[in-house]
C-alpha cells in the first residue's frame, strides 16, 4: 500500500497584518520540515467493517473521528464533488495515519494530514481537481491547509492562510523540540488581539517577504519574528522555562526550532 508523506512546517516569521471577522490576517513564511512527517495510506477494511460503512481512521489521536481534520477534509470534499466513488472508497477502505508530528505543536500536523488526504483522494479517484480547488476545499478545514496542498518547500502565506506564494530559497534543516505544553491556537490569537494587537505596516511586511529565511532568523529575535510568541508566553507562562537561546517559536506553538549548524566536514 502506497504511503504518502504529510510534512510538518515551521513559521520562520509570522506577523499579523489585520483582522477579518474572528480571524487574523497574517503574513508568514512557511517552510517545510523535511525530516518530520506523518505517513498516510489507504488500507482495505475487513468485510464486517465495510458493512458498518463508517469513516475509519487508524492512528494515534486524542480526538474523536468527527473532530479529526482528515474526516473534516472528507466531508468538505464530498460536499464539493458529490462523488459516489469517494463514498465508496471510504466504505471499503480506512485511512491509516502513522503520526510523527506532535499535536498542538504549531507544526501544522492536522492541517498537513488534511491536505495530504485531499491530494490522495484526488489522485486515487482521478477526481481531476486543480490545486487551487483543493486549496479552496482545504481552507474550510483549517487556515494552514492551503500551504500543504501546494506543497512548496518555502512560501509567503497571507490572508488568513489562503494566499500562498512560493519563495525560491534553499530548504533549511531544523532542530525542532516540542515542550509538553498543549497550546490552544484560538486562545493565543485571542490573547494577541486583546493585549498585543499591533499590525505590521505594509512596507515592513514587503521587506520580510523579500528576505530569505536565514537572513530573517539572523536579524530578528524570537519575539520580533513571531507575533504569537508574546501572547503564548502570557497565556502559558510555563513555556518560559522551555525557551533556549537562539531558537524561534513556530506558529501558535509550543514548538521551538533553529536552523541546524552545518559542520565544516559535512557537504554544503
Ligand atoms: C497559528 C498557525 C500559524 O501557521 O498555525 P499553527 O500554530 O496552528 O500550526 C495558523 O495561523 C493557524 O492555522 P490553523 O491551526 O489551521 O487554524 P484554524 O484551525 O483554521 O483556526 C483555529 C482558530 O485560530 C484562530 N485563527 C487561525 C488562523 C488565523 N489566520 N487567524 C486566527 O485568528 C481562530 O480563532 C480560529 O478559530
Ligand atoms: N489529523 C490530525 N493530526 C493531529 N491533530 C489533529 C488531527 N485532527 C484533529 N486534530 C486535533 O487538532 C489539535 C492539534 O492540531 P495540530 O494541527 O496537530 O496542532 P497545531 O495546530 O498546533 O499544529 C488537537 O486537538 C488534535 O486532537
Amino acid at each position: 500500500m502506497k504511503k504518502y508523506k504529510a510534512y510538518a512546517k515551521v513559521n520562520i516569521f509570522l506577523k499579523i497584518t489585520g483582522k477579518r471577522d474572528n480571524y487574523h490576517e497574517i503574513i508568514s513564511r512557511f517552510m517545510r520540515v523535511d525530516n518530520l512527517y506523518d505517513e498516510l495510506s489507504f488500507v482495505s477494511k475487513s468485510e464486517l467493517d465495510a458493512k458498518m460503512n463508517e469513516f475509519k481512521i487508524i492512528g494515534d489521536f486524542d480526538c474523536e473521528v468527527s473532530q479529526n481534520t482528515i474526516y473534516k477534509a472528507y466531508v468538505a470534499l464530498k460536499e464539493y464533488t458529490k462523488s459516489a466513488s469517494l463514498e465508496k472508497l471510504m466504505q471499503t477502505h480506512a485511512i491509516k495515519v502513522e503520526k510523527n508530528i506532535p499535536a498542538f505543536a504549531g507544526l501544522g500536523g492536522g492541517s498537513s494530514d488534511a491536505a495530504t488526504y485531499l491530494k490522495m483522494c484526488n489522485g486515487v479517484l482521478d477526481l481531476g481537481l486543480s490545486l487551487n480547488e483543493l486549496a479552496t476545499i482545504g481552507l474550510k478545514v483549517g487556515a494552514d491547509v492551503p500551504f500543504f496542498i501546494y506543497g512548496y518547500d518555502s512560501a509567503n502565506v497571507g490572508g488568513i492562510g489562503e494566499i500562498v506564494e512560493p519563495f525560491e530559497e534553499e530548504l533549511l534543516k531544523f532542530d525542532v523540540y516540542t515542550p509538553d505544553v498543549k497550546i490552544s491556537t484560538p486562545k493565543v490569537y485571542t490573547a494577541y488581539r486583546e493585549n498585543f494587537y499591533e499590525p505590521v505596516d505594509g512596507f515592513r511586511a514587503q521587506e520580510l517577504k523579500e528576505l530569505n529565511s536565514k537572513d530573517v532568523l539572523k536579524s530578528l529575535s524570537a519575539t520580533e519574528a513571531n507575533d504569537l510568541f508574546a501572547p503564548a508566553l502570557q497565556e502559558y507562562p510555563q513555556l518560559k522555562k522551555h525557551y533556549r537561546q537562539g531558537y524561534f517559536f513556530s506558529g501558535s506553538g509550543s514548538s521551538f526550532f533553529k536552523v541546524q549548524e552545518v559542520n565544516s566536514g559535512e557537504e554544503k
